[in-house]
């Protein structure tokens, strides 16, 4: 029973309630959390540690002419179930349901929609910055985690908010985590902030005694100087942000909801940019994710009272047989590094990071950095390979073609979670990657069909001595024994897995295997289909395409990206070239628009890309064309 939360329609009527019932308040948003999660699965464990964050954020701004931005979003299920939202909670995720992070066509509530990391500070500067030229009074929260504090626009926006001195709050959620361990120099600044003295009051004494030294005599006095700033830095905490213009809070316990309430009224009195630190447990309240805050940073469906994952087949994931594979061929190859910006569970490098703790950089969430770090160890004869997911691999467009292809440095990218993945919805889909990286010389792109290819092709990408691109989707694979020696598969060269005279499927990446359903339902209504397994993306088998096109006049594309510059295009650019009038060409893949969120089987039936759906469409077109 949920006596407050059920009252709670919007925020204002959270401010009715005393502090006592906002502690309780917490309590039940905790059970809703992980009683909903458990069902849906979802971003459990930091959405458990900023209840009473969120509740104070609520309890002292307007919502929504006071504007929140969640960096990421993942963090945002509290404040949707604050904002109005509560009664579609168990919505989250699934298909026309709500989604996993704030977007501005959901709720007024949602002032800029996230998904990718360390956007906040920006997006609350013009926010602030707007709201500034038109007279406006509103306040604008930007809330980050230390785990997003390590991408690099983060500090872009810092260095411009303070410079400009906007009126903007900052508050920083420092639970230690990134989605694993936090990595890196300002983790460890943080660290030291965490231990020393608590509150301005602390800095305004220090300052204050500082202040009292006596100046005797010029070369004396910028000595003492020096000593004082020295002392500053040592002893004042949060000194870093106050030099970038920003006066620094903190660090205070994120869990005190009268504290937090305290130090936002503060801020919100305060001119110029202001950043609250504030302490929280990634996991609060909910044992096994306070215990294995990474396991439930992202969790499928659970069992609430064992926190066991409800696990669907045995089939070994893309990134399971990336991650050994990788291991096997490094073991064999002292010049092979791995490098993942802040995600070695998730791209499988975890145990690679193990056993080869100096052959392996956690960069943290900076996919730009890990492109030219991987550039640099190229040119000084290394074999990087960068393991990103595909959607955060658009980040670093322009390092992988201005650092990587021009220079065409043999560095290597496992691009995870290519296509649609599922419930984390448009912000996540990996479907934009053939046609951001298709275009870029000397770049070889390569699509497995099934889990094993994966380990051929990895195998072949470490060997082509050139900039090289795997891309495979999320989860499990078809199943198939792992055991082939591996082979280097001769760049362009595509497979013909079945003869057929009617139409030929090329298809690319788990495509294939929704191919070879569709030849099978079109041979019931006795059409012969043939299938391609592409393998390339870049080059294209020019041969097999050339004499295939003469024999049977019919090709069926199939990918799981956007059609727009995808494999289809340059199948179509290739036969223009060849001037091919004749051939008949229906290109399937993804449509020009984004998409939704939902489970990835649902998604690509949807989308016409499931065995029943390539059929359906292919005949179709050969009755269209007249060939049926
Ligand atoms: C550009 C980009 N790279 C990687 C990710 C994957 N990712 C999502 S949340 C996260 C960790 C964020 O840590 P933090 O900001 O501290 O939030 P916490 O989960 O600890 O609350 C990562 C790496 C992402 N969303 N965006
Ligand atoms: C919020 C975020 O970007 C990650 O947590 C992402 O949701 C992880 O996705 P996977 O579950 O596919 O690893
Ligand atoms: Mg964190």
């Amino acid at each position: 029973m949920n006596d407050l939360l059920d009252m709670i329609d919007n925020p204002q009527q959270l401010k009715k309630l005393s502090v006592v019932q906002l502690e309780k308040l917490a309590g039940e948003i905790r059970g809703l959390l992980v009683h909903t999660v458990a069902k849906t699965g979802g971003h459990l464990a930091p959405n458990l540690g900023v209840v009473e964050l969120t509740i104070a954020l609520h309890r002292v701004f307007n919502s929504p002419s006071d504007k929140f931005v969640w960096d990421v979003g993942h963090q945002a299920y509290v404040h949707k179930i604050l904002s109005g939202r509560r009664e579609y909670f168990n919505t989250l995720r699934q298909a026309g349901g709500m989604s996993g992070f704030p977007k501005i066509s959901e709720s007024v509530h949602d002032a800029f929609g996230t998904g990718h990391s360390s956007t906040s500070i920006s997006a609350a500067l013009g926010l602030a910055l707007a709201r500034d030229m038109s007279g406006g009074r509103n306040h604008v929260v930007a809330i980050i985690g230390d785990g997003s504090l390590t991408g690099g626009q983060a500090y872009e926006a810092l260095n411009h908010a303070g410079d400009l001195g906007a009126n903007l709050i900052v508050v920083l959620n420092d639970n230690e985590m990134s989605i694993a361990k936090n990595v890196g120099a300002m983790s460890d600044y943080l660290s030291k902030l965490r231990t020393a003295p608590t509150y301005n009051r602390v800095k305004h004494d220090i300052e204050f005694l500082l202040r009292r030294i006596p100046a005797i005599g010029d070369s004396v006095a910028k000595t003492v100087e020096r000593v004082k700033d020295s002392l500053r830095y040592l002893l004042v905490p949060g000194m870093l942000f106050e030099e970038l213009g920003f006066t620094y809070i903190g660090p205070i316990d994120g869990h005190n909801i009268e504290l937090i309430s305290h130090m936002l009224e503060k801020a919100k009195t305060m001119q110029g940019p202001v950043l609250i630190h504030t302490l929280t447990q990634k996991g609060r309240g909910y044992q096994p994710a306070e215990c294995k805050a990474d396991k439930f940073h992202g969790v499928g469906p659970f069992c609430i009272d064992s926190g066991e994952v409800i696990k669907n087949g045995s089939k070994p994931t893309y990134t399971a047989v990336f991650g050994e594979t990788l291991i096997d061929l490094a073991a064999k190859d002292a010049d092979i590094v791995a490098i993942t910006a802040a995600m070695p569970e998730g791209t499988g490098l975890k145990n690679f990071a193990g056993l080869y703790p100096e052959r392996f950089f956690d960069v943290g969430i900076a996919e730009q950095h890990a492109v030219t770090v991987a550039a640099g160890l190229a040119v000084a004869g290394k074999k990087p390979v960068v393991a990103v997911y595909s959607t955060f691999g658009q980040r670093a467009y322009d390092q992988i073609l201005h650092d990587v292809c021009l220079q065409n440095l043999p560095v290597v990218f496992a691009l995870d979670r290519a296509g649609i993945v599922g419930e984390d919805g448009p912000t996540h889909h990996g479907v934009f990657d053939f046609s951001y990286l298709r275009h870029i010389p000397n770049l070889v792109l390569m699509a497995p069909k099934d889990e094993n290819e994966l380990r051929h092709m990895l195998h072949t990408a470490l060997e082509l001595n050139c900039p090289a691109v795997i891309r495979y989707p999320r989860g499990s694979g078809l199943g198939v024994p792992l055991d082939e020696e591996l082979t280097v598969f001769h760049p362009g060269q595509a497979e013909q897995l079945q003869h057929g005279r009617d139409l030929v499927f090329l298809a690319v990446g788990p495509m294939v295997e929704q191919c070879r359903a569709a030849a099978g339902i079109l041979a019931a209504t006795g059409i012969q289909a043939g299938v391609v397994n592409a393998r390339f993306i870049k080059p294209l088998d020019e041969r097999l395409f050339s004499s295939l096109a003469r024999e049977t006049g019919v090709f069926v594309t199939v990918e799981d990206n956007v059609l727009a510059g995808g494999f289809g295009s340059a199948v179509l650019e290739y036969l223009n070239l060849q001037n091919c009038h004749w051939l008949k060409l229906l290109r399937l893949g993804l449509p020009d628009q984004f998409i939704e969120h939902g489970a990835r089987e649902q998604l690509l039936s949807r989308y016409g890309l499931d065995g029943d759906g390539i059929a359906r469409q292919s005949l179709l077109f050969l009755k269209q064309c007249g060939v049926r």
